[in-house]
C-alpha cells in the first residue's frame, strides 16, 4: 500500500503543526511520499510565507532594501528548526536565495522558495529523502505542465526509494528557470506524485475536516461532505472552494486514484473521499455551494440578433483577440451577456468595447460590475424536481435580487449571479434551505 500525502501551509505553519504532521506520517508505513506547502498562517491575521516572499521579491525588483522582510522569513524557518531541535542550518540556502533575489531570478523562483525550504526542513525532521521539484516536475516552452516528461522522470526517480519529500507548487522550465503553478498549486504537485507512483490513495491534509458543504468563512461549521465525485469537486473548487485546487484532480483522475481530504488537526475524522463515481446518495439534494466575487457582465443588445449567423462567434472573437476568457454566456433572443472576471476585463475594457462595436454593430452595450457568482452543485439535483424553485424562493425570502441564471445541460450545477453585496446572504440562504431545513 502506498499513499501520497500532501500537507497544506496551515498544516506546516509552526513547529507544533510539524509535530502533528510527523505523528500522522509515522502512524502508517504506507505514507511514503510527502508533498509539503510553504508555512501558512498560524493565526488569521498572520502572513503566509509565500506572500512574504512575493513581498520581498517586489521590493528587490524595485531595487529597494528587503533585509527586514527577508529576515522575517528566515525567522519563520529558524523558529521551526530550533523548536523541533533539528540539527540543520538553512544559512547557505538563505544566502543563495538572497543573492538570486538581487540578481532578479524571477517572481516564480522567489515564491517557490517557501516550499523548497519547507521540504528540506520536513525531510530532515522525518529522516526522508529530499527531492527538489525542479528536477522532477517540468513545464514546456509555453509554460504548460509537461505531464509526459514529468511522469517518466518522476516515476523513475521515486521507484527505488522507500520514501521522499517532494516540495509542492513548482517545477522547472526547459531553460532551467523555476515556474510555479497558480496559487494553491501544491495540491497539483501532490496529485502528480500520486499518479507517478501509482498510489493507492492521495491524502490531502488541510485544516478542515474534509470538503465542507460551503465555505466555513461564510457559514459557521458547515456540514462535511462524505463522498463527492471528481466532477462535482471540480465545479466547486473552480467556483471558489479554495480547499482543493481545481486543476489537481486531473493527474489522479486519469490514473483512477481516489483523493481523501483530511484534517491535520483532527486526523481521526473521516474527511471527504473524492471518487470517479459513487452509488452513495448525498446527504442533501445538493452536494455543495461555492462562489466568488469580482465578475463583470457585458450585456449586448441587437434587434434580430437571433437571425444573424455567426453573431456569437464574432462577439467571442473580440474577447479572444484581447486575451480575455469568458466564464459564462447566457443569452436571450436579441440579447447576449458575456461574464468575465473583473481583473482580466479591466485592463482591456476600451479595446473590447471598440472591438464589439466594430465587429458586431450592436444597438446597445451595457456593463455591470461587482457581480458575484454562486455555484450550487450536486449529482442528485438531476433526479430531484424543483431544485431551482427552492433556490430562488430561498433567495427571494432573503431579499436577494438574482441577476443571472445559468444551468448546465448536465444538471450538475446551477450558477447564479448576484450583487457582491448580497453574496454572503445568498450563500447562507441557499445553505439553510438545503442543509439546515433539508428541503
Ligand atoms: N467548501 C469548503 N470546504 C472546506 N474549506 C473551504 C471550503 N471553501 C473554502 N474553504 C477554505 O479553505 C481553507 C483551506 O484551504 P487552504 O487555506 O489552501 O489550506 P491549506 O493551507 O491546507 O492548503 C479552509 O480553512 C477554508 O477557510
Ligand atoms: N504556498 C503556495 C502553494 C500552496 O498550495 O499553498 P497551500 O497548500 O497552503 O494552499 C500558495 O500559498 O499558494
Amino acid at each position: 500500500m502506498t499513499k501520497v500525502v500532501k500537507f497544506g501551509g496551515s498544516s506546516l505553519a509552526s513547529a507544533e503543526q510539524f509535530k502533528k504532521v510527523k505523528d500522522i506520517i509515522t502512524a502508517e508505513d504506507s505514507r511514503r511520499f510527502v508533498v509539503p506547502s510553504a508555512p501558512g498562517k498560524r493565526f488569521s491575521a498572520d502572513t503566509k510565507v509565500t506572500d512574504m516572499l512575493y513581498g520581498c521579491y517586489d521590493l528587490a525588483a524595485k531595487g529597494k532594501d528587503f533585509t527586514k522582510e527577508f529576515d522575517a522569513i528566515k525567522e519563520r524557518y529558524n523558529g521551526i528548526i530550533s523548536e523541533l531541535g533539528l540539527d540543520m542550518s538553512l544559512e547557505n540556502e538563505f544566502n543563495v536565495i538572497k543573492a538570486c533575489f538581487i540578481g532578479k531570478a524571477g517572481r516564480d523562483y522567489a515564491a517557490s522558495r517557501g516550499e523548497f525550504l519547507n521540504g528540506m526542513v520536513l525531510a530532515n525532521y522525518l529522516g526522508y529523502n529530499f527531492i527538489d521539484a525542479a528536477d522532477v516536475i517540468f513545464f514546456d516552452e509555453r509554460g504548460q505542465f509537461d505531464a509526459k516528461r514529468t511522469n517518466k522522470v518522476l516515476s523513475e526517480r521515486l521507484e527505488g526509494l522507500d520514501n521522499a519529500v517532494v516540495p509542492g507548487f513548482y517545477g522547472s522550465m526547459p531553460n532551467d528557470t523555476i515556474k510555479t503553478f497558480s496559487r494553491g498549486g501544491s495540491d497539483i504537485t501532490g496529485s502528480i506524485v500520486a499518479a507517478a507512483v501509482n498510489a493507492d490513495l492521495y491524502e490531502n491534509w488541510t485544516d478542515t475536516s474534509g470538503f465542507l458543504t460551503t465555505d466555513p468563512r461564510i457559514v459557521k461549521d458547515p456540514a462535511p461532505i462524505t463522498t463527492i465525485t471528481y466532477k462535482e469537486l471540480r465545479e466547486l473548487s473552480y467556483m471558489g472552494a479554495s480547499v482543493f485546487h481545481e486543476d489537481a484532480i486531473f493527474p489522479v483522475r486519469k490514473a483512477g486514484i481516489a483523493i481523501n481530504i483530511k484534517n491535520t488537526n483532527a486526523p481521526e475524522a473521516p474527511g471527504t473521499l473524492i471518487v470517479e463515481s459513487t452509488s452513495q446518495k448525498p446527504a442533501y439534494t445538493i452536494t455543495g455551494i461555492a462562489g466568488k466575487k469580482g465578475f463583470t457582465v457585458i450585456n449586448i443588445e441587437k434587434d434580430m440578433m437571433n437571425a444573424e449567423l455567426g453573431f456569437g462567434r464574432r462577439v467571442l472573437e473580440v474577447f479572444e483577440k484581447n486575451g480575455v476568457s469568458f466564464e459564462h454566456m447566457p443569452s436571450g433572443i436579441d440579447t447576449m451577456s458575456v461574464i468575465v472576471t473583473q481583473e482580466e476585463f479591466a485592463d482591456k475594457e476600451q479595446e473590447i468595447l471598440a472591438g464589439l462595436h466594430r465587429n458586431c454593430h450592436p444597438d446597445m452595450i451595457e456593463i455591470e460590475t461587482d457581480l458575484a457568482l454562486i455555484a450550487v452543485v450536486g449529482r442528485a439535483m438531476k433526479a430531484n424536481r424543483g431544485t431551482a424553485g427552492r433556490i430562488f424562493s430561498a433567495l427571494a425570502h432573503s431579499h436577494v435580487n438574482v441577476k443571472m441564471i445559468d444551468q448546465g445541460s448536465s444538471e450538475l450545477n446551477v450558477i447564479i449571479g448576484v450583487s457582491e453585496s448580497d453574496f454572503e446572504t445568498a450563500v447562507k440562504s441557499i445553505y439553510d434551505i438545503f442543509v439546515e431545513t433539508k428541503l
